[in-house]
Formats: C-alpha cells, sequence, structure tokens
C-alpha cells in the first residue's frame, strides 16, 4: 500500500491506540498465570498476533479477552515472532521453561536484530542454542533455564532484562541478576516491574541487582490496557506544527517512560496541557524551540522528535542515538535520509545528531517506508508542512502497532490517497 498525502494541517480528537508494550507484557503475564485473566483493550496488530500466536504455541487458551494460562506445554514446536522484537525477546526464556526443543522465527529486519546478551548468558548457563544460518533467527532454542547468578547487560536491549524476569520467578529456586553495563530504556524495565508486580511476583532491584525468589506463582488479573503515550507522540507533534487537538485515553499516572514526551514538548515551547475534568490532553500549534534531548530511555521517540526537531526554531540535539539503529530498521540513518530528502539541515556525529530547524518543508516526493512502522508515521506527520505531496511507499507497515493510524489522520483532516 502506497499512501499519498497532501499536505494539510491536522485538528480535531483523537481516543489514543492501546498501548502496545502493555498488551504485550499483560498477554503473557496472564498466559502464565494459572486460571482466567480477563484483559480488556488489548491492542489489535502484528505484533500482538505474534505474541499470541506465540503464547498459544506454548499452551496457553486464548479466547478474545480471556486468556487462560498456567499449564505450560509444547502444543507448537516453531514460534514465528514475525517482526515483534518483544515477542522474541520475551518469549524465548519462557520457552526454555520446557525442556522441549522450540524454533524461533522472524521475519522483516527481526533476523538482523541482536540476541548475543541471551547467547553470552546461555554460555554461562550451558543452556541448549543453536542459530540455524548466520542471522539469529531461525534460532533453535531448549530448556531448561536455569536459576542463579546471572551477568546481563543492560545497555544494548531492556527487552532481554524482561524475558528474564518473566520466566525466572516460575523456577524452583532463587536469581539475581546483575547488570554489568547501565540499564537503557528503564522505564521499560519499571513497566514490567509494575506488570509482574500487579500479577502477584515481587522482585527486589537495588541500583545494579535485582533479586527474584524461584517458586512464585503469578495470579490472574482483570485489567484493561491504557492508550499508548509513544504513538500518542505522533498526534502531539501533528497539534503542535498544525492546528489543536485533544487526546483522550492516556493516562494521567501512566508508567510508561514514553510519557516523558510531555516533558520533551513543554522543554521545546510546546502548548499542551492536561484537562482533569475531560480527562484529555490539549496541544495547539506553537512556535517549538530547539532543544538537547537525551533518547537513552525513550528510544521510540526519536523518529517523531527529529521531524519536531526539524520544524522547530534553532537547533535541536539529540544524544545517544546508536540504539536507534537496530530496531525494525537503522532509525538513525533513516530519519537522516529522510530529513535530508524533506531539504533539512541533519548532520550525525557518532552517537549525536544535530538538526536545523527550518519553517517548510521540500514536498513533491516519493519516500520509502524502510519497512518501519515508526519512520512510516512520522513522514506522515512531517507532510503536514510540506511544500507539495508527499507519497510514501509501503506504507502499510503500520500494521506493525498502529493498523488505524492512517484512518485516524483521515479523521482528523488529513488528505489522504491510497494506492
Ligand atoms: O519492552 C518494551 O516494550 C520495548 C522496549 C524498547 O526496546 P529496547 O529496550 O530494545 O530499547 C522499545 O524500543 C520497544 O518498542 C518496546
Ligand atoms: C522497536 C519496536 O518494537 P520491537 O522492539 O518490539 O520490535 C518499536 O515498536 O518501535
Amino acid at each position: 500500500m502506497n499512501i499519498t498525502i497532501t499536505p494539510k494541517k491536522l485538528s480535531g480528537e483523537v481516543s489514543v491506540v492501546s498501548s502496545k508494550s502493555l498488551s504485550h507484557r499483560y498477554l503473557i503475564a496472564a498466559g502464565l498465570s494459572k486460571g482466567t485473566s480477563v484483559i480488556e483493550n488489548i491492542l489489535d496488530s502484528d505484533d500482538l498476533d505474534a505474541t499470541k500466536e506465540a503464547l498459544k504455541s506454548l499452551g496457553v487458551i486464548i479466547d478474545g479477552n480471556q486468556i487462560t494460562g498456567g499449564n505450560l506445554k509444547t502444543v507448537k514446536d516453531t514460534i514465528d515472532a514475525k517482526e515483534s522484537g518483544s515477542t522474541l525477546r520475551f518469549m524465548i526464556p519462557i520457552a526454555m521453561l520446557l525442556r522441549d526443543k522450540i524454533t524461533f522465527t522472524g521475519q522483516g529486519r527481526l533476523p538482523k536484530r541482536p540476541l548475543d546478551v541471551y547467547f553470552d548468558i546461555f554460555k554461562q548457563k550451558h543452556c541448549y542454542y543453536n542459530q540455524l544460518t548466520t542471522d539469529y533467527l531461525p534460532l533453535e532454542v531448549k530448556g531448561q533455564l536455569k536459576p542463579g547468578f546471572y551477568q546481563v547487560q543492560g545497555d544494548i536491549s531492556s527487552q532481554f532484562l524482561t524475558g528474564l524476569l518473566f520466566a525466572l520467578p516460575l523456577l524452583k529456586k532463587d536469581s539475581v541478576i546483575e547488570l554489568i553495563t547501565p540499564l537503557e530504556s528503564k522505564g521499560y524495565i519499571d513497566l514490567t516491574m509494575d506488570v509482574l508486580k500487579s500479577f502477584g511476583i515481587q522482585i527486589v532491584h537495588i541500583d545494579e541487582f535485582i533479586y527474584i525468589k524461584g517458586s512464585q506463582s503469578y495470579l490472574p488479573q482483570s485489567v484493561t490496557v491504557e492508550g499508548d503515550y509513544s504513538q500518542a507522540a505522533f498526534w502531539m507533534v501533528a497539534g503542535l506544527i498544525g492546528n489543536h487537538i485533544e487526546l483522550f485515553n492516556l493516562a494521567l499516572d501512566s508508567k510508561q517512560g514514553d510519557k516523558k514526551i510531555i516533558d520533551i514538548i513543554k522543554e521545546m515551547n510546546g502548548n499542551i496541557t492536561y484537562k482533569s475534568l475531560s480527562k484529555s490532553y490539549v496541544v495547539e500549534p506553537s512556535l517549538t524551540k530547539g532543544a538537547t534531548i537525551d533518547l537513552m530511555h525513550v528510544p521510540d521517540l526519536g523518529p517523531i522528535l527529529m521531524v519536531l526537531a526539524a520544524l522547530s526554531e534553532g537547533t535541536t540535539k539529540f544524544i545517544n542515538t546508536s540504539r536507534l539503529r537496530i530496531k525494525e530498521s537503522d532509525r538513525l540513518q533513516a530519519m537522516y535520509e529522510v530529513l535530508i530528502k524533506f531539504d533539512v539541515d541533519m548532520e550525525i556525529l557518532g552517537d549525536e545528531a544535530i538538526i536545523h530547524g527550518k519553517k517548510i518543508l521540500k514536498g513533491h516526493q516519493s519516500f520509502d517506508s524502510y519497512g518501519d512502522h515508526r519512520i512510516t508515521m512520522a513522514i506522515a506527520i512531517a507532510a503536514i508542512k510540506a511544500d507539495g505531496p508527499v507519497t510514501i511507499l509501503n506504507a502499510g507497515v503500520v500494521n506493525k502497532s498502529y493498523p488505524e493510524f492512517f484512518k485516524v489522520y483521515q479523521s482528523l483532516g488529513g488528505a489522504i490517497h491510497e494506492s
């Protein structure tokens, strides 16, 4: 699917789509609980389909919003994580709670996204794994995961830690994880711990050590998935560079790390307020200004914040950008190519990216989606300020996390032509 956008300011109301990170976590925690959990508003997207299928392969019964788990067994010995890093990295240690050989496969860029952090651990613990090609996937693993002392790198992806935190409490004996490099994407670990706590799992995190008692049990819960701050960020930026946008379905007390978008927008002089009465965020068009933005803990905000920087007065410096290179695309390089094409002045200097803002972007062009949902959505929002139509090739990749993205875009007055 190719999408052509005729530049137009967006305005109106959005009920923000369900959180991807929370949907994965609630589904998995429910799948590990003995009994039936009810999870309302699970995100409906390709990544969540992958997690649901993975759980079913391990004996979890999923019937609409009812998840019956707690009886792990190998129903299917191949798990396709599609393009979802979360699914793959969360499910590997869970599959290794069993004793069977299970093969993980993946699509798009996933076979090239790193798994070395797990491989190092498996070597430490003498667990079987076998890469079937020179890529990371297909990958065979075979339990059993062992309790004990783990030394884990924290600065490649927090998803390895989340995967271990799901599985280790189910082993008979206690485990301790020592983070041997600083934890990045920390908010996602806080989110994991919060979900685990709500399902009755106790974990203690003190400095670089995480203590996990063995023989714990997940308890089934009834929960509702809240709206996604990472996705809301696209509409917030649309409001800042366009017209008044009001966002519903975002929890004010959310534990999502990407809630940081609110502080960043304010720091850039953006007008965003929370209305308690309607429980909504209101974003008004603003003359935003450049700032220094640290992406260490909020990598998913990178692409859309780079668009905001490109349309803000002055210079914005992004620091800690290198992990953007190991997502669904090399997001740093992709955004560089996209913004240069839009005629924005951007440079990458090691781990930093510098963007000099301007008022109007160069339109009458077509862009690759880079096979990446967040790059596609970032281009679509940037198109609001182009001086001519913008085409995005293969824009259907938004299905990974936000299948309704272009429908919402149109409902806000966006002029979209599909071909
Ligand atoms: O745990 C999660 O839900 C996620 C963690 C982040 O990955 P990293 O920890 O690899 O930065 C983020 O980019 C991803 O979209 C979702
Ligand atoms: C990186 C992402 O997801 P995942 O790692 O789960 O593929 C993302 O959604 O931007």
